[in-house]
């Protein structure tokens, strides 16, 4: 296909997408629906967004078979319009189900009257094709599952799907399986480790698109006066002496030799308006944007500092176990997020993680549910909170189709959900709110911003936040400022300057600190103590590539060179 075919394709793609957004928006438990834009997902090479609506799908066809579900009269309303016909989208899967008794039970003769007998066979039909649209779903969440990487998720719905078809296998699941095995083998092999495993140990997490999706429209111009001038106003309190500017940075990419002809690309950054000293503090911000991954830990719950003794500090009055330490952080919940999830019941979601890296994972996921319950209580949509509208979310361009998001179908996709309905809020009727791309969206703002503190216990990363100005500061090597993270994210400038000599004199080495007007201020994303490659390594996560200031280049050769 030539270039402008694609283009128009894609064009009609996304205009086919709009229209099945708008009849949702009108039709919300409509399970064909979900299923046609899963398609259209899946033809845009949006496999995890495919994903999604086959899952919201597949929950609505359980509200069709169980009367007793919340959504029951309403997933039941909507596919009863299509009672009589077999939408396209359930064409080729409409003879897989089997039959079950009460498909072939006589109408009851005892009912009272004619219309009583048309609505329970009307609800019969209605749950037959509930239970056909399940098996597109399984279908679509095998293959967009797969597509993403995420292998186990994949195998457990195509189970799910063979199991539901029993004793017919569907050719498609069927393939779908045997693809999951084939890339399981495949990684096996290139680990250089033998070709058996078990289904429990397929590895999950995947990655998909970064981007601004096309449709996206609050996604302000980060760099437009307008945008500046707010953000300078923010500013004007946290960090008096600095402003935000739009400035040029290099495309970073994971592999040095491509790096010096990545680009480069408008971001912001922060600059000195005036001289700041030595040691003088240059920013301190306050962030209810935070994450606490332990169920018993001792963190207040809306800075995330550890909490003062018993008796200083705060607790909810309604849900007991929700503690702040001081009245301060009591009433900036409760103004801004807190009685979204006060006796929701949503505490235990992500807490207590069995390893390192789910740790990290779960960091993740509660700072999602910390921007959910900001965006519900303020009845703003997730991605205008304060908090997070102006963050980078270091995007790639929609044309480069890079899977560059770190994905999976619990933090993506049913963890945001299980949180949602805690919060007794309508996942169907609000889906342009919570959809699944927001929450890609959010976790692409997060992952290159968020700033994690390590349990002194064990070293796991436990407590977590973004602070959305100390976030805009740029990084380098050779930072002239240091920052600390208690409750309150303080910057502040440098008393002396990295050793770029690279001498062991210490005293030729000494450079003293103070940021000059006009001077951008450095931050640093991780601990610039390390030798080179393990300051890139350990920076790649939030810079989106290899770190090449002066002081990495400088090194980087000399260790070459040696
Ligand atoms: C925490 S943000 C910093 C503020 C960001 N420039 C903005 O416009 O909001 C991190 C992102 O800034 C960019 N960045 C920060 N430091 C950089 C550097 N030294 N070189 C290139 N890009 C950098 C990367 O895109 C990174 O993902």
């Amino acid at each position: 296909m030539g270039e402008s075919d694609n283009a128009s394709r894609v064009a009609e793609l996304l205009e086919q997408r709009q229209q099945l957004t708008d009849a949702l928006a009108d039709s919300p438990y409509d399970i064909i629906l979900y299923l046609r834009r899963a398609v259209v997902y899946a033809d845009l090479d949006y496999p995890d967004l495919a994903s999604g609506d086959a899952y919201r799908a597949l929950l609505l066809t359980d509200e069709i078979s169980d009367e007793s579900f919340e959504y029951h009269e309403q997933a039941y309303e909507a596919m009863s319009m299509y009672v009589g016909t077999v939408p396209g989208i359930l064409v080729e899967v409409e003879d897989l189900v089997p039959a079950t008794a009460s498909d072939n039970d006589d109408k009851d003769e005892t009912a009272p009257d004619a219309s009583d007998e048309d609505v329970a066979g009307d609800l019969q039909e209605c749950q037959r094709m509930a239970r056909v649209a399940a098996i597109r779903c399984y279908q679509i969440l095998g293959a967009s599952l797969l597509l993403c990487g995420c292998l186990r998720s994949a195998y457990d719905f195509c189970q799910r799907g063979l199991a539901a078809t029993a004793p017919a296998q569907d050719k498609e699941l069927l393939q779908t399986k045997e693809n999951v095995d084939a890339e399981a083998r495949r990684r096996l092999r290139e680990l250089g480790r033998g070709e058996d495993y078990s289904p429990t140990e397929l590895p999950n997490r995947g990655s998909v698109r970064r981007e601004v999706y096309p449709w996206n429209t609050y996604e302000p111009n980060r760099s437009s006066p307008e945008s500046l001038a707010y953000l300078n106003e923010l500013l004007a309190t946290a960090a008096p002496k600095c402003e935000v500017r739009a400035t040029e940075l290099p495309v970073l990419v994971e592999d040095v030799a491509a790096a010096t002809t990545g680009g480069t690309c408008i971001q912001l950054g922060v600059f000195a308006k005036e001289d700041i000293a030595a040691g003088e503090p240059v920013l301190r911000e306050y962030s209810l944007l935070t994450a606490n991954n332990r169920l018993k830990e001792s963190a207040c719950d809306a800075c995330g500092m550890q909490l003062p003794s018993i008796d200083k500090a705060v607790n909810c009055p309604d849900c007991y176990d929700t503690v702040f330490c001081d009245d301060f952080c009591f009433e900036q919940a409760q103004e801004r997020y807190h009685p979204a999830v006060c006796e929701k019941d949503v505490d235990t979601i992500a807490k207590d993680p069995e390893n390192a890296r789910d740790a990290d994972d779960a960091l993740y996921v509660l700072l999602l549910a910390r921007l959910l319950a900001m965006a519900a209580h303020q009845e703003a949509h997730p991605l205008e909170v304060d908090e997070v509208k102006f963050i980078w979310g270091d995007f790639i361009t929609t044309e480069n189709r890079v899977a560059a998001l770190p994905f999976s179908f619990e933090a993506n996709i049913a963890t945001p959900l299980h949180i949602l309905e805690k919060m007794d809020l309508d996942v169907f009727a609000e889906l342009d709110v919570y959809d699944v791309w927001v929450c890609n969206t959010l976790y692409a703002k997060f992952r290159g911003t968020a700033s994690a503190r390590k349990s002194r216990r064990d070293g796991r990363p436990d407590v977590a936040a973004v602070h959305p100005l100390w976030c805009l500061a740029n990084h380098d090597c050779d930072p002239n400022v240091s920052w600390e993270w208690g409750g309150r994210m303080v910057l502040w400038a440098k008393e002396e300057r990295a050793n770029l000599t690279l001498t062991q004199d210490k005293d030729a080495a000494k450079r003293p600190g103070g940021i000059k007007a006009d001077q951008e201020i450095l931050n640093h994303y991780c601990d610039i103590n390390l030798p080179v490659q393990q300051r890139r390594e350990w920076a790649s996560g939030s810079l989106g590539g290899w770190c090449m200031c002066q002081r990495c280049q400088n090194e980087a050769a000399a260790a070459v060179e040696a």
